[in-house]
């Protein structure tokens, strides 16, 4: 099981972030979904459906890596998506999945089957990341409803390519992740920069 205390606390902060990301426009129309590790086999996760401008903690359920709720709620339909990742990486603390116009748009054009980013300062807000000079590259999956599959296509592409921090799925948004919320945070706000930049790039024809 897992510790009450702690799953309050990690309540509470994906509550307070979901007022953030609504606020930002990356989490429109109940989309989006947001999670925090426990421990080493459940996470805290937002239901499905909810406003995440408007999340309290009874929103939030606890959820064992196989996506069984261990506490009251449904949960998210994305849900493997977010336990994958907690699976196959201890370093792993939160993940926070969003739609934002930005990433829904340039997925949706993008013609390549990742996007691949270098020369910006920002690029360094990644953990690990030291120089602009370096590249990052965030692959693209077709959207699916089928999560399974989806899942199973995203394990695959990791297992070949690399975990990369952060991935985009067509004309859907982001997935990103990190050692806790804050880091997690900094990506998202990196990628949604990195992703403007980009979209502005394609409008000016470069
Ligand atoms: C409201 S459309 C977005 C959903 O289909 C889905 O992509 C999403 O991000 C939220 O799903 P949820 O089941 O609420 O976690
Ligand atoms: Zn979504």
């Amino acid at each position: 099981m897992y510790n009450q205390q702690e799953f309050a606390r990690a309540a509470q902060a994906l509550c307070d972030y979901g007022r953030i990301l609504y606020s930002r426009g990356w989490s429109p129309a109940t989309s989006s979904n947001y999670s925090v590790r426990l421990n080493d086999h459940c996470c805290a996760l937002t239901s499905s459906g909810k406003h995440k401008g408007e999340l309290t903690p009874a929103d939030i359920l606890a959820v064992d890596w196989q996506g069984q709720a261990l506490s009251a709620g449904k949960p998210s339909a994305e849900t493997l998506l977010h336990t994958q990742l907690y699976q196959r990486d201890e370093q792993i603390g939160a993940v926070l999945h969003t739609h934002s116009p930005v990433a829904v748009v340039l997925s949706q054009i993008w013609p390549q089957d990742s996007l691949s980013l270098t020369g910006w300062e920002l690029q360094k807000a990644f953990a690990g990341e030291t120089t602009h000079e370096d590249t990052v590259t965030f692959p693209l999956f077709a959207n699916d409803q089928n999560i399974d599959r989806l899942s199973a296509l995203v394990e695959s592409h990791m297992q070949a390519h690399g975990q990369g921090h952060a991935y985009l799925i067509r004309g859907h948004g982001i997935y990103t992740w990190g050692k806790d919320l804050a880091e997690c945070f900094r990506h998202l706000e990196a990628l949604e920069n990195l992703l403007g930049y980009q979209l502005e790039l394609l409008k000016l024809g470069k």
